[in-house]
């Protein structure tokens, strides 16, 4: 890129800063006055950078304001430049990429203020473009030894890459950009060699969050969407499909032991349905015969029962897809789930832990079966209400399907299946409670015969639970009146309980909405990455390097150089997502901050403001023609 050429960056309304190399720096080892006419007018340029002139009375033609108290003032609030420097009335400052010897060239002022060169503040706003107004006047070199030390003290200092843990100064890098160096008007930062590949600092672990969702989130998400996707094992044998379904999956062992349901061989299968190409369960019971359609009737009940504790029921159906006549009822999938039997009640075989085998049954926590038993009872509650009994309240039957969320799985099937038999809806209502006291006791034993021994099992439970919990199981165990009179108490019973979920849940709910937000932002930047895209090296102008060296294309460019494609001091790469997120972010709110935008062959940089870029990026944007903007 040829240096002068400011059409580039000169935008109509662009206060973008062009800062060129100078094409010779000479380094005078002291100031030389330039002849120029209204030099007693200016103030010179020693005051500005030293704090003082030793040649202020040896002659020095500049104007030299009386000394003032260099305690008092405060620094400017913001280093940044005035924004609305036009382009043309910015002269070149000394801008070099490359390391400069730092040799001081004149010897060193003897003006007490020189020690406050550090601190001075420059009081114009426009300092920095009256101090590079002639920079062959300006000797970057020539400073005091002490002055050199004080800059290789704050360089270091100011090294983003120092670890704060080893005693470093970390810059906070919400509070400070670490641009702001580039910008500041203080003088002493005029000398310093530009780092610009060290313009990026790691983000403080604690502020991870704010662009992701939680790792124990995504990985639990991502663990689902993997068990959704997998393929299944070859040579099963399965049908390729049934009744609308395919890539029939087993979600339990089809080989060894035959599953029963009652008395019914029964298996379970993931499928994918190819209307809506969503995952469901099929549950199949082998070799049934269906003696009249009456019996679905049921399940249309069921399918028009929604509970967050019911696997919701699609549809059943009969199929000789199996090679034998099959009753099919289809279910809602919850990847990864597990019945309650294995979540709880199976052996698990014991892990090492501290270098010690243990075991990884643990007992479940009185709190969790608390809000077991809130689900559980709100769900017999609501099929109740609908004309309906569970049947299938059974730890081989609830599913866990995420933390102390749990679902009953096979509502419905037995309905089907014992159609013929006719069966007083109020008894088994009434069974329904039964088996639900019976289920506390074996969650509370840990053991699915918890029952078969009484007495031990209400030792168990004496000793490791509450009164309260043992007194709610034996009276669903014993209750003998209507099972409406008898859900009634109960919710009386547990009204703290449910309140104390009811609670729980909200906090999830909110803990969610929470995640959601982070990824939220995630997908404001995508659309940021895909205008990017669009715009920078398409191949139809690859032989036009105007396109992208010009105008609003060109500033995209380095932009996206800012972003990705720095490089260490020792030329590595620098991949910091938390750069790329900031200035992203930045970028998409259009802020009014300032950055230097570097050309590839280091030879000029740019100064321009998040907000110029952002109406860059979308000005070269429409200039794609694209009717939808993303
Ligand atoms: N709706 C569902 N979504 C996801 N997985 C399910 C669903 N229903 C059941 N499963 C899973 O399918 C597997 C088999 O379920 P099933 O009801 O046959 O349990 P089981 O332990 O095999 O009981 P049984 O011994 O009575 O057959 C279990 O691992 C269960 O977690």
């Amino acid at each position: 890129m040829a240096t002068g050429d400011m059409a580039y960056f000169a935008r109509p309304s662009s206060s973008a800063v062009k800062i060129v190399a100078p094409s010779t720096i000479e380094k005078p080892s002291s100031p030389k006055p330039s002849p120029r006419k209204d030099s007693t007018q200016r103030q010179c340029r020693n005051i500005l950078i030293y704090g003082s002139c030793k040649f202020q009375d040896k002659g020095c033609i500049y104007y030299h304001p009386p000394q003032r108290d260099t305690s008092s003032p405060a620094p400017p609030d913001s280093p940044v430049p005035a924004p609305a420097l036009p382009a043309q009335s910015v002269n070149a400052p000394v801008f070099v990429p490359k390391t400069p010897n730092l040799q001081p060239a004149s010897p060193p002022p003897t003006s007490p203020q020189s020690s406050h060169y550090f601190q001075q503040p420059l009081t114009s706003t426009s300092g920095l473009s009256e101090f590079n107004e002639d920079p062959l006047n300006y000797d970057p070199y020539a400073y005091p030894s002490s002055n050199v030390d004080m800059l290789s003290e704050q360089l270091q200092a100011l090294n983003p890459y120092d670890d704060p843990l080893e005693g470093g100064h970390m810059i906070d890098y919400d509070t400070s950009n670490p641009m702001d160096v580039f910008y500041s008007q203080q003088p002493n930062f005029a000398q310093h060699p530009l780092n610009y590949h060290l313009y990026t600092q790691p983000r403080p672990e604690s502020l991870q969050h704010r662009f992701f969702i939680s790792d124990s989130v995504r990985e639990e998400l991502q663990k689902r969407s993997e068990t959704t996707h997998a393929a299944p094992p070859p040579g099963l044998n399965l049908p390729e499909e049934l009744q609308g379904y395919h890539s029939l999956v087993p979600l339990e062992p089809i080989v060894g032991d035959r599953r029963k349901f009652g008395n019914w061989y029964s298996t379970v299968y993931r499928a994918i349905n190819s209307k809506d190409g969503m995952p469901y369960v099929l549950r199949r019971i082998e070799n049934y015969r269906l003696s009249q359609q009456a019996a679905f009737t049921c399940i249309e009940a069921w399918s028009r029962i929604r509970h967050p504790s019911i696997v919701t029921i699609k549809e059943a159906f009969t199929t000789r897809a199996f090679s034998d006549n099959s009753l099919v009822v289809v279910y809602e999938y919850h990847p990864n789930s597990q019945t309650m039997n294995e979540a709880h009640i199976k052996q698990k075989a014991p892990v090492f832990h501290n270098g010690r085998l243990q075991s990884q049954n643990v007992r479940i926590a009185e709190r969790t079966l608390w809000s077991y038993i809130v689900q559980i009872a709100s769900a017999i509650r609501t099929a109740h209400e609908a004309g309906l009994a569970v049947r299938v309240i059974d730890v081989n039957k609830i599913i866990v399907t995420d933390r102390n969320r749990i679902r009953i799985a096979a509502c419905g099937l037995v309905d089907v299946l014992s159609f013929d038999v006719h069966q007083d809806l109020a008894l088994l209502q009434q069974e329904d409670l039964h088996m639900f006291g019976k289920l506390i006791y074996q969650l509370c034993c840990n053991n699915a015969s918890a029952l078969n021994n009484v007495v031990r099992a209400v030792d168990t439970v004496n000793r490791h639970y509450s009164q309260e919990l043992q007194n709610i199981a034996n009276d669903l165990i014993q209750k003998s009146g209507p099972p409406r009179k008898a859900l009634h108490e109960l919710f009386a019973k547990i009204q703290k309980r449910v309140v104390t979920d009811y609670e729980e849940s909200l906090l999830a709910v909110d803990r969610l909405q929470g995640e959601l937000i982070s990824e939220l932002e995630n997908g404001r930047l995508v659309r940021l990455l895909c205008k990017f895209n669009f715009i920078n090296e398409r191949p139809e102008f690859a032989r036009d390097s105007r396109w992208s060296e010009t105008g609003d294309r060109y500033i995209v460019k380095l932009f996206r150089d800012y972003v990705f494609h720095q490089v260490d001091e020792h030329g590595r790469p620098v991949v910091n997502l938390s750069h790329v997120l900031t200035c992203l972010n930045k970028l998409d709110a259009g802020t009014e901050e300032r950055i230097m935008l570097v050309s590839r062959d280091e030879q000029s940089c740019l100064v321009v403001s998040y907000k110029e870029i952002k109406s860059c990026v979308e000005s070269a944007f429409s200039e794609l023609g694209l009717g939808n903007p993303v």
